[in-house]
């Protein structure tokens, strides 16, 4: 009897950036998509594509050993690699890793100076795996470099010392990463924290601020 055929991981990709895309999280080029097979190789968004109509042959394989496979020898790697490499090592766990710009985000990355973002105390962080009752939770802001290197490096000397509350980072004026333990789920944590960041940036907006989200 022949085994089923696997769905190939990278249509769930596809779709995810069609969202994301009509969303406006996604808008031209921007971000980056991953997942993680079970050889620890992973499927990453060739760079400078358009994410609103990805195809199968816009991705890249990243092997555990480094090697690249590429469909053709134009097409390059996301120029975030490094940061999806970063985080499926941090985190073995994650099975998938999104990277999307909002404005809303970027808005967000500027209510502090500091480098972590305190969020509202919501039921629907439980979605993102915080369980406690009116849980005090942050997100770590990294400061954005051109030198995408430099912005990994910093995650990984970050979240070796300090692990983070949430699967989920900003990057200042840039935009969210998140990591999760597979696709779909990593849709629902954009979906969540996007949402937060929209109640924060429309809470400054009418001035409406619950208690212990006051202005820095
Ligand atoms: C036009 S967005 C600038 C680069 C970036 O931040 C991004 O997320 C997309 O980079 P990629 O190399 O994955 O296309
Ligand atoms: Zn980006």
């Amino acid at each position: 009897m022949n085994s089923p055929k696997l769905i190939d991981p990278r249509l769930e990709l596809i779709l995810a950036a069609r969202h994301f895309y009509q969303q406006g999280w996604m808008v031209g080029t921007a971000g980056n998509l991953s997942v993680r097979l079970p050889d620890d190789s992973f499927w990453i968004t060739a760079s400078g594509r358009s994410k609103g109509e990805l195809e199968l042959g816009d991705f890249v394989r990243i092997y555990a050993d480094g090697t690249v496979e590429k469909p053709s020898p134009d097409v390059k790697p996301s120029a975030q690699t490094v940061i999806h490499q970063a985080l499926y090592t941090l985190f073995p766990e994650a099975r998938s890793c999104y990277h999307v710009h909002s404005v809303e985000a970027n808005l967000v990355s500027r209510f502090v100076q500091g480098d972590t973002l305190p969020l509202p105390p919501f039921e629907m962080l439980k979605g993102l795996g915080i369980w406690q009752e009116n849980p005090d939770c942050a997100m770590s802001i990294f400061a954005n470099h051109s030198q995408v290197s430099c912005i990994a490096d910093e995650i990984k000397e970050r979240f070796t010392t300090i692990p983070p509350q949430l699967s989920a980072l900003l990057n200042r004026d840039h935009g969210v990463t998140i990591w999760a333990p597979s696709a779909k789920t990593a849709r629902n944590y954009i979906e969540l924290v996007e949402y937060i960041f929209r109640y924060m940036v429309a809470a400054r907006g009418t001035g409406f601020c619950r208690a212990g989200e006051e202005r820095e």
